[in-house]
């Protein structure tokens, strides 16, 4: 595809901004009463209130047109039906897949039906997490399995500790499962504090099985296990792993029926749908694993068969070009008043980032617009006393989506009625703002003089018509959660395809891997480093010193 700006709507868009600059939200509230009824939509247990945008009816037809006309029908047709879409790679893009598998009985991908596949893989599941919680599983001492240790890194790790935590209320008594990623040391040696190797089996996930930080800490793992009581033998008792490279987790030392499969047409930061879920089927049982799987599955129903103007990741998504490429917004919020999703941001950081961090069109020619904005966010209300001044009155424009439960899982006095005001609070305030008459009348009242009026009042002017989504829905649980993280992968994809970039390749992590591995060979050997920069070099002397 040629770049989205020779599109007819977006030349549109162009001049429409143009018009919208001087009305502001409030205005907008004000000549339309049905403006909140209007701009709401729902899907799979969310309800999605965007009636707090820089939009009328004409910008929303405009975006609708957009995503028609960048071809995001047949791309939604493409995914569901397992073409190529992932270009570069020349693979089919199926998480979609992976939660389908109950619901439908076949989809055929390449002569095969991968709906099989995944139930089989599904099944084994199943039989895994029923024999840790009924003890069945002994470790080596014949005693039964308390802790689950999941090594991964990046997708192998980010989706399912954020679902996880998301769904710490469902956990089941009797095994705690802990994650370690970081190629640090510090983080594996004080996960290892908190377990007995007798107790505890590890599950090393990653899909190429060849990522150094996973199979270090793998190492690692394996090592501690062996020093403090195991045997070589009993390593098959005590890991499992999940990859699509089978061999290398045997020379590993796993048992072949301790190894989940997983397929090259799943996505790392789309995978946690897939066995690579295993640590959080394992921490809420698989019954809550397939409610996760059936409310995502419910998402893509929704993406895949509402009306453009009812679908809710293509109007979360559409308006997120309306901001970053005619407002050049450079981030976007996510803040989630749900102390269990307080990591999602960073979930979904990878999903967007990783997807949509491209300056390429599929036809390989340079983009000549912005892609993928910078995701970052966390819990409220704990940002409200961090960085939420900058949303109110910093000079950047961050557009925020607000994602809050109406009930909470732990209702204890008046927390969850101040909690969801708070929420509500925020995203009044970002639009409504304050006025200088305002200021300076609350000065007046609070009984200030004329002279500390005209000083301060300015200070305390907020411009509002800062622009914010509101997600809701009656309570987090594991079919909500599920339909929430496939409504931002939806997004990514909408907002990847009208920018005609590929969301599923990520080239631009490998050049840091293979520089790391030259560097790593450096530090540890006397290489002649003079080629290298007069910075890369002094750090590694640096370093050198310090090992002497
Ligand atoms: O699962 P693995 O093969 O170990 O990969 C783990 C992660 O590594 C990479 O660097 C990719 O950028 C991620 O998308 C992936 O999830």
């Amino acid at each position: 595809m040629s770049s989205p700006t020779e599109l007819t709507a977006w030349q549109k868009l162009t001049a429409h901004k143009q018009e919208m600059a001087p009305i502001n939200m409030v205005s907008l509230f004000a000549a339309d009463p049905q403006r909140a009824e209007k701009y709401t939509a729902q899907a799979a247990g969310w309800t999605l209130d965007y009636a707090k945008n820089r939009a009328n009816d004409k910008t929303l037809a405009l975006l609708t047109d957009l995503a028609k006309e960048a071809g995001l029908e047949s791309a939604i047709k493409g995914m569901f039906s397992g073409a190529h879409i992932n270009n570069t790679e020349d693979r089919s893009v199926l998480h979609i897949a992976l939660r389908a598998s109950q619901a439908q009985d076949s989809l055929i991908v390449d002569g095969v039906n991968v709906l099989a596949e995944v139930r089989a893989t599904l099944k084994q599941m199943e039989k895994f997490v029923a024999q840790l919680h009924s003890g069945e599983w002994k470790g080596y001492t014949g005693k039964r399995i308390t802790d689950v240790i999941s090594i991964g890194i990046g997708g192998s790790y980010l989706g399912p500790k954020v679902v996880a935590e998301a769904l710490t209320p469902y956990e089941k008594d009797g095994i705690k499962v802990h994650f370690v990623a970081n190629i640090d040391g510090s983080d594996i040696t004080g996960k290892l504090k908190l377990v007995n190797p007798e107790t505890t089996v590890f599950v090393i996930s990653s899909k190429t099985f060849g990522t150094l930080e996973t199979l270090s800490n793998a190492n690692a793992a394996r090592d501690w296990f062996v020093s403090n009581g195991g045997s070589q033998s009993d390593v098959s008792k005590h890991f499992a792993a999940v990859s699509s490279n089978v061999k290398k987790a045997v020379d590993f030392g796993m048992a072949k029926e301790n190894i989940f499969p997983m397929w090259d047409w799943v996505g790392g930061r789309y995978s946690l749908w897939s066995a690579i879920g295993l640590p959080v089927a394992i921490a809420v049982g698989m019954d809550n694993f397939y409610a996760l799987l059936d409310g995502a599955h419910q998402m893509d129903e929704h993406f895949r068969t509402a009306p453009f103007e009812e679908n809710l990741p293509v109007i979360m998504g559409a308006l997120g070009v309306w901001y970053i490429n005619f407002h050049n917004a450079q981030t976007h919020a996510l803040i989630p008043y749900d102390h269990y999703l307080r990591a999602m941001p960073a979930h979904i950081q990878q999903l967007d980032m990783e997807s949509n961090g491209k300056a390429n069109l599929l036809n390989g020619d340079g983009v000549e617009t912005d892609t993928g904005p910078i995701i970052w966010g966390g819990a409220g209300t704990n940002g409200q006393h961090a960085y939420h001044q900058l949303l109110h009155q910093g000079t950047r424009l961050v557009p925020v989506d607000f994602i809050a439960p109406l009930a909470s899982h732990n209702p204890i006095g008046e927390h969850h009625t101040q909690l969801f005001a708070n929420c509500l609070s925020q995203s009044q305030a970002l639009m409504v703002g304050k006025t200088l008459e305002q200021a300076e009348q609350e000065l007046r009242d609070a009984g200030a003089t004329a002279e500390q009026v005209a000083k301060i009042a300015p200070h305390k002017v907020i411009k509002g018509n800062r622009p914010s989504n509101t997600l809701l829905t009656d309570k987090m649980t594991p079919a909500t959660v599920g339909a929430l993280i496939a409504l931002y992968e939806h997004r990514t994809f909408v907002q990847g395809t009208i920018w005609g970039i590929n969301s599923f390749d990520q080239w631009g992590v490998e050049l840091g891997k293979v520089l790391g591995t030259d560097i790593y060979n450096r530090l540890v050997s006397d290489s002649d480093n003079s080629a290298l920069d007069a910075s890369t070099q002094a750090l590694i002397k640096a370093f050198k010193k310090a090992q002497a």
